[in-house]
Formats: structure tokens, sequence, C-alpha cells
């Protein structure tokens, strides 16, 4: 059964409790199993700056949905939570929900991109992912341990669980 790790990141509308939600329903997933959480994360916004920090955390799930599968219930959860896929490319948001790996999968689709596109060189994603996946090695060849050497801690701050 593939391991998958989720990125979740809010920055709306009380995140902590967004993503506790979040998790709770990721975990009642048909053929899913919830594996491992990291901590919370809070950081200031990439992007524009003109928005609430963030917090973020990485969830490890074993799936037996076929990614698209997965990915409609994860956008089925974003929009229960209330999310409204806004115009405005970098916005703030109630509720994200990223696949960041499906397994060793590689798949650059319109809908679906793993690994994710931009998880490489994401502090708020890498952090969160070594907390569960110390020694994961990317489909690849990287190890997570290398991008981390490359990507300073700095500016996020461990909310704990
Ligand atoms: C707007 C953008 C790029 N910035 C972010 N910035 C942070 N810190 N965390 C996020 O989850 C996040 N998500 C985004 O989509």
């Amino acid at each position: 059964m593939p391991r998958v790790y989720i990125g979740l990141g809010s920055n709306l509308a009380e995140p902590v409790q967004q993503l506790q939600a979040a998790l709770a329903a990721i975990g009642q997933l048909p053929r899913c199993r919830l594996a491992a959480v990291s901590s919370l994360y809070a950081s200031d916004p990439l992007g524009p700056p003109d928005q609430p920090r963030y917090v973020n955390a990485v969830a490890a799930l074993d799936c037996e949905l076929a990614p698209l599968e997965l990915l409609d219930a994860l956008q089925a959860i974003e929009r229960e939570q209330g999310r409204v896929r806004k115009t405005e490319r970098w916005g703030p948001r109630t509720l994200d929900l990223d696949i960041l790996l499906f397994g060793d999968l590689q798949l650059d689709e319109e809908r679906l991109c793993v690994p994710h596109y931009h998880m490489h060189a994401r502090a708020f994603v890498l952090y969160p992912l070594a907390e569960i996946a110390a020694d994961l090695v990317l489909p690849d060849g990287q190890a997570l341990q290398t991008l981390l050497a490359n990507c300073p801690f700095e500016g996020l701050e461990r909310l704990g669980d």
C-alpha cells in the first residue's frame, strides 16, 4: 500500500482548528490509514506578505485510493471547511491540502504533480516532513536530509502537537 505524504496549511478562520479538523477528516477517508502526523509549525507567508501567518503540518497516510481519488477526497475536505478557490494566486486560504508524495510515483499532469512541485525548498514542508520521515528518499533519489541542509529552519516556529 503506497505511503502518501500530505502537506496541510491554513492562515484563515482559526488555522490550528482548521488543521485539526482536516486531520480528523483525513483519518476517516476510506481505504486509508493515518500513520503519522507532524507537529504544527507557524511561519510568515511565503509570497504576498499582507496576509496572516500560516500554520502547517505534514501527515503520513497509507492509502489504497488512486492518486486522483485521493485528490478528489482532499479537495472535498477543503470545500467542506470553507475553502473558496480564489483567483488571487498565493492569497490567504482556510485550508490547503497538498499531496507532497505518493509512494515513488512521479507524475506531472494538469490536476496533479507529485512530488509536489514546490516542496523541495519550503521549510514549512521539509521540517514537518522530516519530523515523521527523517530517512525519506524522494523518487528522484534525493535524500530529504540533503534538502534540509539547503533549507534553513529560520522563521519557522514549532507549535507542538
Ligand atoms: C501562499 C503560499 C505560497 N505561502 C505559504 N506560506 C507559508 N508559510 N505556508 C504555506 O502553507 C503557504 N502556502 C501558500 O500557498
